[in-house]
This record gives structure tokens, C-alpha cells and sequence, in this order.
């Protein structure tokens, strides 16, 4: 029998740690390299792409090991990340001597929504980790982003998780472990908690420690009626807490989100207005794309939010436009060219905050507020307020000024990075330094004119030291007090006891230097800690003008409009453009779009590749760019009181949820049936294609009526379906557009012009040859065609002869049109014979 070997004193402190850690892998610090061991090595190897080795053996078994370079973890950091990975970072923290194993302790653990290592965040992008509790008669969803200590929560309906994921771009999503996740989860990291984890009481006091309260009703929420966002939001700091080793020091509110403040998008809705991503998941071209003219990444960041964060209150967008005008009036460029210079100070603070800021953020931190104070700014009631944020950070800059040399080291260890006259200690060891080389200097001439050997020379390197140098000639003639120190090919080093002595002094000196800087760079980031807030604050006001001046910039070169905004249910559009289409074509046809209390529905009508979806999407960006603060492509742009958007535009089917084309278009109308207001701006494109004509057909005019007569939103409604384009013979708030085309023999113009009207014909045959269908293929289906059309004029469908059902429906819709054309009219306007006609149009409502 063969004896188990006990494993050695290393691996039991790996299992030890291993073992508090099971759901991350485990790089463990060995000299310079990260190991990774057992499964975990084997994991890694697969993921990284690393060679999987052996070392040593743990029951009878070869230990599979893998490993990465410390110098170079971070590219592979973020290989793991991205694949949704979590890692714990493992370092040697103990004194490395002879015979005993080095102490090691998890100093962080990196997931993918807490990194604030620049190297590992995207620049463009607000990284934001986000916990869900679901409770019994309440649910909510807490998120922080480290990278700018943002940390929210709002109470929200389960159903509505995939839309705020959406919406906040979460990259890691925290859940109960008895959690189902809903099919069609993006792409994120989830990890998953205890039920514990979650327990209100827990999360009370955590949260009224951190922010040093006795309750959190300073920030709106109580233990009895948000104990789900409590819950949320307590797990969320617990789990920031574990994985950076220390709770976050620069969150410094809590804030809970309500439902009124942006207009809502859902997640489809996002999607299909590619506002940060293509449909095809490309980062461009998108709406971020082509207005991102922020020459910060921090403006680049806030950008995004802005568009995903649609204002509702119209004073506050009024603010950002103000600006954005006065900076118009001004010159933008200037500003622009200051802010270039400025750095990342967003993340430099949170890197600040969690003690890992190197000597050159700092530097870019001081020479970013210096730069900043330097900027003037026009007035408006924002930008004075932003202006007023610079000067605020006067003092950190000046203590950075007097703290750190102009160009620090890159690294603390290398010394070199605290000023001179910051620390009389420090200037003292230094000039032991400096005061060495005139040391030196005399040494070598002394002991040239002692031994007059004319190869002598005084000289330094990190690997020897000091040393006296003779060539290989006369190195035999040194005096007997030369030590013999190195033998090189051509030449003799030597030691004397006086450079000995020296030698010891200085190298004394340098290293008291170098801790000395070690301890007053630690005190300066303590001092910077206290300064956070105003410092972020400072961050947030550079951001915001980079976004403002961005929009000025966008609103110049590409001819943008100031929008304005009313209390109606309207929207009023002279000329507008696609923002993102206008760029790709040659020449953009602009439109016009009138929608309000007496035209609700636009039926939308016009040949395929006509133009249709891009006007439909382009009312949404123009809508949804006014409300960030942003001009309009368009030559006016007049927009009343919006609370959502919604959007069932194309048809894709969703694989993943093993979902069908027609089932998802048919739940995204769904959704927007149940949830669409009168003030909600709502986009449907072809809906009920995805099934058999009559099917689609009467499902579509059912929905373009539950629309008009129900939800009476604001509605732009595309269809094939001629049939439709009679709506408005029964419904007066429905009207019919169609986008204008030429026919030139087979051949078709596209004038992408939007008409009054319904359009007289589709058009298919002609778009498919253009897309090249074979002239057989082509000939027969106008045949057929022609068949076709003889059939239907003897059975065409009318769907308004058809009686519908539900009678009390009926009635109601009837009942509703009755009171909306009541409504529209002033008795006193009518004439005698006006006020019969009226009666009879009355009545046939009724009948209809
Ligand atoms: N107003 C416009 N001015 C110039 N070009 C336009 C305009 N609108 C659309 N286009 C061009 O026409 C192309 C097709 O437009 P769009 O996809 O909106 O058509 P559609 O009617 O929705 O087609 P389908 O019914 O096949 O989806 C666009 O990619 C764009 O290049």
C-alpha cells in the first residue's frame, strides 16, 4: 500500500484559500507568475489558451497547473471577464524568508461589472454591476458603477428586468440563487448570492453604517416600504465590499430612481433605434456614433447615458439646450481644444478612492484642474453652474502642484515622484544623493593624483555598487588599500574603505528616500480621499460640458435645430432627417411630420425600400434627441408631452429564446397594447407579415384600432395592407401617408418624398428587380400578378363590413369616437346645415 502524501505546506494554503473562493478562479501570486491549479488550470487553459502543465502531486494525483505572467494578467484579465468569468487576485503579502511558505491573501476579486483598471474598461462605456431582488410583494434592482461612484436603485416589476438591463447596459447582474433567469438574458456576467445575502435587516445596517446614518430616509427609502430596494441595494455594497477588499469610500448617496424622470424605452425599443449598438451588435453606425464629437472619454461616457436616459422634465432639458446654444453663440472650438487636454479624472477618482492610483494619475489629475480653471465659459444657467464646479478643486490642484514632481515615475518604487521642498526629510536624503556625485567627483580626482594612474575612474552601477576602475595594465599598480571588487575582460573594479563607507551612506539614503516617498505618497492620497466629492464633482461638470459642447458641434456642422416643446399631445416636424441615414446617403430627402389631438395614426403606405422605416425611426431620434438636450436634424422641431416610446420595428427571429418571428412580434405588440399611453410615441412596422395574409391582415387592423381607440398614442403605422389604408373612413384621427416612388416601364425611382394619401400600388415587382430576381421569375410573378388581381376585385376583403364580436366593445368604441368628434367642435362655429351634417356623421358612427 502506498502512503498518501500530506500535501505540502504551499498547497494547503492554496486549498485553504481555494476553498473560500470555489465559484472564481484563483490566480495565485509565485514570484512573477500568476498559477492557476486543478480544475481551475484546466479552465484557464481551455479560455486563455495557455499550456497546461504538471507540478507535483496531491492524492497520488499529478497537480495540473497553468500559468500567466504577473507582468502582462491584465490581457488576460480581460479575456476571462468578458467571458463572464469572476478572478481572484492572490498576492504573496508576507515577508518571503527561508523556510517558511510566504503568507498570501485574496487582495481583490475582479468580475466583470467592478473593474476600474483602465486597461480593463472599455473607455466609451459606463461599466455597471446591478443586484435584483425579487421579493414576495415587491421587487427591485440596485446598480453602482465603480468608475464614477453612481449607486441607484429603483422598485421595478419583474417583468421589466430585461428592459433596466437595457437601459443601464449592465455588464454583471447579481441574483438570488434560486433565481430563473428569463430566456432571453443579454449576454452578461451573473453571479449568483445566497438568499441570506439579501435579508433587509442585514442590508439596513450595512447601508446606514456606510453612509453613517441612522436610516436611509434622507435618501427616500424606509425599512417598511422599500424593503426590496434596501435588500437590492445592501447586497449590491456587500458584494463591492468583497470584491474590492474594502467598502467603496466614494459613493456617497443612494438614490432611488422613479419611473417619471426619463422617458421610457424598452429593450426592443433600444435595439431598434440603435442608439449605442447596431442591430447587428456593431458599435457603429449607430446615434452614438455619429454624435459623439466629445473629446473625453468621461464625455464620451455620459453621452451614452444621456441617450439611454431621455429628460421627461421639460425645464431641465430647456437648461441643457440653453447651453448648448450659448455655446453656439460662442467659440466652441477653444473650449473644445481645453477640454482635449484633460484626462480621465472620472476614473482617476475612483482609482483614488480605492487606493490604487499611481503617481501619473495624479500628475494628469493636477494638470487636468489646472486646465480646467482655466476655461471660460458663456452664460447660461448650466454652464454657470458648471463653471462654478472648476474652482472648487483650486485647492487639491495646488496640492497636487506642491506634492508631486512635474513629471513623476511611473512607479512609485522607482522613486522620484514627490516634489522637491514638499518634505525637509526627503529633500535632506536627496541632496545626500545629489551632494554623492560631487563626492565622487573628488574621490576619483584624489585618488588619481595619489596613485597617478591615468585610467582611474569613480563609478556606479545598480548591480555592484560603487567602484574604483583601473584597466587591466594598471591594475596591478593599485595602492594595497584597493579591495578587488569584480574582474572584467580589460579591466579591475575595486573598493576602498572610503567608498565602502560612502557607498553605505548612500545606498542608506536611497532607500529611506523611497520609503519616505512610499509614506508621503499614501498621506497625499488620504488627503486626496477627503477631497472626493468635490472632485468628482469637478469630473462630472467636465463631462457634462464635453457632452454640451459635443451637441453644439454636432448642431453646427450638420445643420441641428433647436427643438421647443409644449404641454400638447403633438409632434410637429419641419424637414426632419435620419441622423445616422443622412451621413450614409448622398442626398437625404427631408420630411415632415404632423402629429396631434386630430391626426393620432399615420398609416403608412409606400413601396418596399421606400424610405418607410427610416422616417418612422428617424420621428423616434428626433423625439429622443430632444429630450437629452440635443438640436434636432430638422428645420424645426415642435414636441409635446411624450412619456414612452415604443417600437415593433423588423422581424427577427430570436433563436436563443427559441422564439419564432411572428411569437416575437406578436409579444412586442403585446406589450405595447398594455402599456402605451395617449402620450406615447409608438412605431409599428409590418405588423402581422410574420403569418397568412387574412391572419396578419386582421390582426393588424386590430392593432392599429385597440391603438387608435384605446391607447390613443401618438402612432406611426406601416403596412403592405391596402386594406388598412381605409381607417380613416372610420376612425377621423387616423390618416393616411405613403412614401412616393416613380415608375419609369419596370423600372422604379425611389423619391423617399412622404406624401398625403394612401399609396396606389406596392411596387414588389419592381424592387425585386432591382434586387436582380431572374427576368423569367419576374415574368411570371407579373402574371400572376395580373391573376391575381382580377380574383380580388370580385372578393376583396373588407374588413369594416365584417362585424365585430364583442358588442360591448362596439359600443365603446363607438361611444368613443362619438365623444372625440364632440369634443373637436365648437357648437357655436356651426352653421345650421354644419350641425345636421354633423348629426348624420354622428349617427353613422353609431351604425358602423
Ligand atoms: N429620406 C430619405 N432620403 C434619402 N434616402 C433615403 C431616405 N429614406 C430612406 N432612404 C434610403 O432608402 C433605403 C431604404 O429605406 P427603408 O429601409 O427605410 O425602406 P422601407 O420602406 O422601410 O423598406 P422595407 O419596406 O423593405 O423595409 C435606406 O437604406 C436609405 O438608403
Amino acid at each position: 500500500m502506498t502512503a498518501v502524501k500530506s500535501p505540502s505546506p504551499m498547497m494547503q494554503q492554496y486549498l485553504a484559500i481555494k476553498a473560500e473562493h470555489v465559484d472564481k478562479l484563483v490566480f495565485y501570486r509565485m514570484g512573477d507568475f500568476y498559477e492557476l491549479f486543478f480544475d481551475d488550470a484546466v479552465a484557464a487553459a481551455k479560455l486563455l489558451d495557455i499550456t497546461l502543465t504538471t507540478r507535483g502531486q496531491y492524492n497520488g494525483e499529478p497537480i495540473k497547473m497553468a500559468g500567466v505572467p504577473y507582468h502582462s494578467v491584465e490581457q488576460y484579465l480581460v479575456k476571462l471577464v468578458k467571458l463572464g468569468k469572476s478572478v481572484a487576485i492572490c498576492e504573496q503579502v508576507g515577508e518571503v524568508g527561508a523556510n517558511k511558505v510566504v503568507e498570501r491573501k485574496v487582495v481583490r476579486i475582479v468580475t466583470a461589472g467592478t473593474l476600474t483598471d483602465s486597461a480593463l474598461l472599455e473607455d466609451k462605456q459606463t461599466n455597471r454591476v446591478a443586484a435584483l431582488f425579487v421579493g414576495k410583494k415587491q421587487s427591485a434592482l440596485a446598480w453602482a458603477a465603480l468608475e464614477n461612484g453612481e449607486f441607484r436603485v429603483k422598485i421595478i416589476q419583474i417583468n421589466q428586468l430585461l428592459d433596466e438591463l437595457a437601459r443601464l447596459q449592465v455588464s454583471e447582474l447579481l441574483v438570488d440563487s434560486a433565481f430563473r433567469l428569463p430566456e432571453n438574458m443579454p449576454k452578461i456576467a451573473i453571479n449568483r448570492l445566497n438568499h441570506w445575502q439579501f435579508a433587509p435587516d442585514t442590508a439596513f445596517k450595512l447601508l446606514t453604517d456606510y453612509f453613517g446614518s441612522q436610516d436611509l430616509l434622507a435618501f427616500g427609502l424606509d425599512l417598511v416600504r422599500h424593503s426590496a430596494a434596501i435588500s437590492a441595494a445592501g447586497a449590491l455594497l456587500n458584494y463591492l465590499k468583497i470584491t474590492q477588499n474594502q467598502l467603496p469610500p466614494h459613493m456617497d448617496a443612494l438614490t432611488l430612481e422613479s419611473e417619471t424622470q426619463f422617458i421610457a424605452l424598452d429593450a426592443a425599443t433600444r435595439r431598434n433605434l440603435e442608439i449605442t449598438a447596431t442591430l447587428s451588435g456593431q458599435s457603429a453606425p449607430t446615434l452614438f456614433s455619429v454624435l459623439d464629437e466629445c473629446v473625453t472619454h468621461m464625455g464620451s461616457r455620459l453621452l451614452a447615458n444621456w441617450l439611454h436616459h431621455p429628460l421627461r422634465n421639460h425645464d431641465h432639458i430647456q437648461a441643457r439646450l440653453d447651453a448648448v446654444n450659448s455655446l453656439l453663440n460662442h467659440d466652441v472650438e477653444s473650449i473644445s481644444g481645453s477640454l482635449k487636454k484633460i484626462a480621465d479624472i472620472e476614473r482617476i477618482a475612483a482609482r483614488i478612492a480605492l487606493g490604487s492610483a499611481r503617481p501619473r494619475d495624479l500628475s494628469a489629475l493636477r494638470d487636468s484642474l489646472l486646465n480646467l480653471m482655466e476655461i471660460r465659459l458663456p452664460e447660461s444657467s448650466l454652464l454657470d453652474t458648471l463653471a462654478a464646479c472648476f474652482p472648487e478643486t483650486q485647492a487639491v490642484a495646488e496640492l497636487l502642484q506642491a506634492a508631486l514632481l512635474p513629471e513623476p515615475s511611473v512607479w512609485l518604487k522607482d522613486g522620484d515622484v514627490i516634489n522637491h521642498q514638499y518634505n525637509k526629510d526627503l529633500d535632506e536624503l536627496r541632496h545626500l544623493q545629489t551632494h554623492g556625485d560631487d563626492f565622487l567627483r573628488d574621490l576619483e580626482a584624489r585618488e588619481r593624483e595619489r596613485t597617478q594612474l591615468s585610467t582611474l575612474k569613480v563609478e556606479f552601477n545598480r548591480v555592484h555598487g560603487f567602484y574604483i576602475e583601473l584597466s587591466k595594465n594598471q591594475s596591478e599598480q593599485a595602492p594595497s588599500d584597493y579591495q578587488r571588487r569584480q574582474t572584467l575582460k580589460n579591466a579591475e573594479r575595486f573598493i576602498t574603505p572610503e567608498l565602502k563607507a560612502f557607498e553605505d551612506k548612500f545606498l542608506a539614503a536611497q532607500e529611506k528616500a523611497l520609503a519616505l516617498e512610499k509614506i508621503l505618497f499614501e498621506q497625499l492620497l488620504g488627503s486626496l480621499k477627503d477631497a472626493l466629492p468635490r472632485i468628482q464633482q469637478t469630473a462630472k461638470a467636465a463631462a457634462t460640458l464635453d457632452v454640451l459642447c459635443s451637441f453644439a458641434h454636432t448642431a453646427q456642422t450638420k445643420n441641428y435645430a433647436m427643438p421647443t416643446f409644449s404641454h400638447d399631445g403633438e409632434i410637429d416636424i419641419e424637414n426632419g432627417r435620419h441622423p445616422v441615414v443622412e451621413q450614409q446617403v448622398t442626398r437625404f430627402t427631408p420630411n415632415n411630420t404632423h402629429l396631434n389631438a386630430t391626426q393620432k395614426l399615420c398609416l403608412l403606405t409606400g413601396p418596399n425600400m421606400g424610405g418607410k422605416s427610416t422616417y418612422m425611426r428617424q420621428i423616434a431620434l428626433i423625439v429622443l434627441l430632444a429630450h437629452t438636450g440635443s438640436f434636432v436634424p430638422a428645420k424645426s422641431a415642435k414636441i409635446g408631452k411624450i412619456d414612452q416610446i415604443f417600437t415593433r420595428i423588423g422581424a427577427s427571429d430570436d433563436l436563443a429564446s427559441n422564439r419564432s418571428t411572428f411569437m416575437v412580434e406578436m409579444s412586442e405588440t403585446a406589450y405595447i397594447l398594455h402599456h402605451a399611453t395617449a402620450q406615447s410615441l409608438v412605431l409599428m412596422d409590418e405588423v402581422g407579415r410574420g403569418t397568412s395574409t387574412f391572419d396578419g391582415l386582421a390582426l393588424a387592423h386590430a392593432i392599429a384600432e385597440h391603438l387608435l381607440m384605446k391607447n390613443q398614442s401618438l402612432c406611426l403605422f406601416a403596412t403592405h395592407y391596402f386594406e388598412l389604408t381605409k381607417l380613416p373612413e372610420h376612425y377621423p384621427t387616423a390618416f393616411n401617408q405613403h412614401l412616393s416612388a416613380l415608375e419609369q416601364g419596370q423600372d422604379i425611382v425611389f423619391l423617399h418624398d412622404v406624401q398625403d394619401g394612401a399609396a396606389e400600388k406596392s411596387y414588389g415587382i419592381a424592387v425585386a428587380k432591382l434586387a436582380g430576381l431572374p427576368q423569367r421569375a419576374l415574368k411570371t410573378a407579373q402574371k400572376q400578378l395580373k391573376l391575381l388581381e382580377n380574383q380580388n376585385t370580385d372578393r376583396q376583403l373588407d374588413l369594416f363590413a365584417a362585424p365585430i364580436n364583442d358588442e360591448s366593445d362596439d359600443d365603446a368604441f363607438s361611444g368613443s369616437l362619438v365623444l372625440e368628434k364632440l369634443n373637436q367642435i365648437n357648437p357655436d362655429d356651426l352653421t345650421a346645415r354644419q350641425a345636421l351634417d354633423l348629426i348624420y356623421e354622428l349617427k353613422s358612427i353609431g351604425q358602423s
